[in-house]
């Protein structure tokens, strides 16, 4: 469209409301349940998963557009209380019937619809936001970052977890992603093995990799305070630059007084989910760094708030995963991109972690960096013979 230069341009002319609520007006949402296998075993404090399971979701609006979001889960309803069938029963039953007819273009409001209709369930409301938003993108023609605020970066550090229990493929493995240029940030998994057993993989690994390579420990919960009083000073000693939730969650005092003796950071992450949890535990100091993932915080905008509330009580930001494919990490990157700051970068390294990504082409990652993707939508395109041959058929 053209105008000389003063005239103003008549906001009917560019996309009537009515008409944008009309055309993204919610005509069906289908889930089906995924189990996609995985390169290694990934352990664990409390599980241990040779697929990732997911719940993947399509949005059809009556202008004949889809969109497609991902929830991820880590062996069952163990990391987080969701599995795969409950987040297929409860859209089937509860999110979608909430949202048909009502317009994409009001996300907010599906959201309270969705809240409404179902209390927490946190990463079904995720992966029915991620559709929106793809869903939304691909209407106007904008990439889904425009639709939450415009991106501030286009990269980010990426991280790749450690996992596999065994110190020497854990070494190889480290190696090899350091030669492929993908990842030389690390996080390692402890608290399935006893701490000796562990402070040996980490010493393994010590030896191995570069001097200074910046190493995450994440003991998802597995330690008590005694526990972290005695073995936090190993940790730091062998050069792990981060501490990820040593306590479990809702240990809000114990967790205070860890992170005030240690003296590597302490971060946040199954302990922090909900808007309030975020505002006590970061009033609370339990943690100096928060870990984001959409499956804790139900949408784009709700990570969003969580971490400026985190961010304005001085907590520094991570970008995490749930090994979600290129669908789902591309949702996260999409809202990680518009974040003032996040200092630590970002796992998403779910998709070279499975066998077959979920998309025709994967996230690209190089320079150690994962790059957000471009084009419409979540600027990915889901691979519909890979994922009903991962699907369950029941
Ligand atoms: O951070 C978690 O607790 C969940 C997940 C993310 C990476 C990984 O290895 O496990
Ligand atoms: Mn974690």
């Amino acid at each position: 469209m053209t105008s000389s230069p003063g005239t103003p341009v008549p906001a009917s002319t560019v996309f009537p409301e009515t008409d944008l609520r009309r055309a993204t007006a919610i005509r069906r949402i289908t889930a089906r349940i995924v189990e996609a296998p995985t390169t290694r075993k990934h352990k664990l404090s409390n599980t241990s998963v040779s697929h990732q399971g997911y719940i993947f979701v399509a949005v059809e609006l009556e202008n004949g557009v889809t969109g497609y979001g991902e929830g991820s889960t880590l062996g069952g309803p163990r990391w987080a209380e969701e599995s795969v069938e409950a987040m297929k029963a409860n859209i089937d039953a509860y999110l979608a019937p909430a949202l048909i007819g009502h317009p994409a273009c009001l996300a907010e409001e599906a959201s309270l619809r969705m809240d409404r209709a179902a209390k927490r369930n946190f990463t079904a409301k995720s992966a029915v936001d991620m559709a929106l938003l793809d869903a939304m993108g691909k209407t106007l023609d904008v990439p889904a970052h425009i639709l939450l605020g415009g991106a501030v970066r286009t990269s980010f550090d990426a991280i790749w977890a450690l996992a596999s229990g065994d110190a020497a493929q854990e070494v190889d493995e480290a190696q090899a992603m350091i030669a492929r240029g993908w990842f030389r940030r690390f996080k390692i998994k402890l608290g399935f093995a006893d701490p000796a057993t562990d402070l040996a993989r980490l010493a393994a690994l010590q030896k191995a990799l570069p001097e200074g390579t910046p190493m995450v420990a994440d003991v998802n919960q597995a330690w008590s305070e005694a526990e972290c009083i005695r073995y936090l000073p190993a940790l730091r000693d062998l050069g792990v630059s981060l501490i990820e939730q040593p306590l479990a969650a809702g240990q809000t005092a114990a967790s205070r007084r860890v992170a005030a003796r240690a003296d590597v950071p302490v971060m946040m992450d199954e302990g922090v989910s909900t808007l309030a949890e975020a505002a006590t535990e970061t009033a609370a100091a339990t943690g100096s760094v928060l870990s984001l993932k959409l499956c804790k915080h139900g949408s784009a905008r709700n990570l969003k708030r969580v971490a400026g509330i985190a961010a304005a009580g001085g907590v520094q930001l991570y970008g995490g995963c749930l090994l979600e494919s290129s669908i789902g990490a591309a949702g996260h990157l999409h809202v990680f991109a518009t974040l003032p700051r996040l200092e630590w970068g970002t796992e998403q390294f779910g998709p070279k972690i499975l066998v077959e990504d979920l998309v025709t082409e994967g996230l690209r990652y190089e320079a150690f960096q994962v790059h957000l993707p471009e084009g419409p939508g979540l600027g990915i395109t889901p691979d519909h013979d890979i994922i009903e041959k991962f699907s369950r058929k029941d």
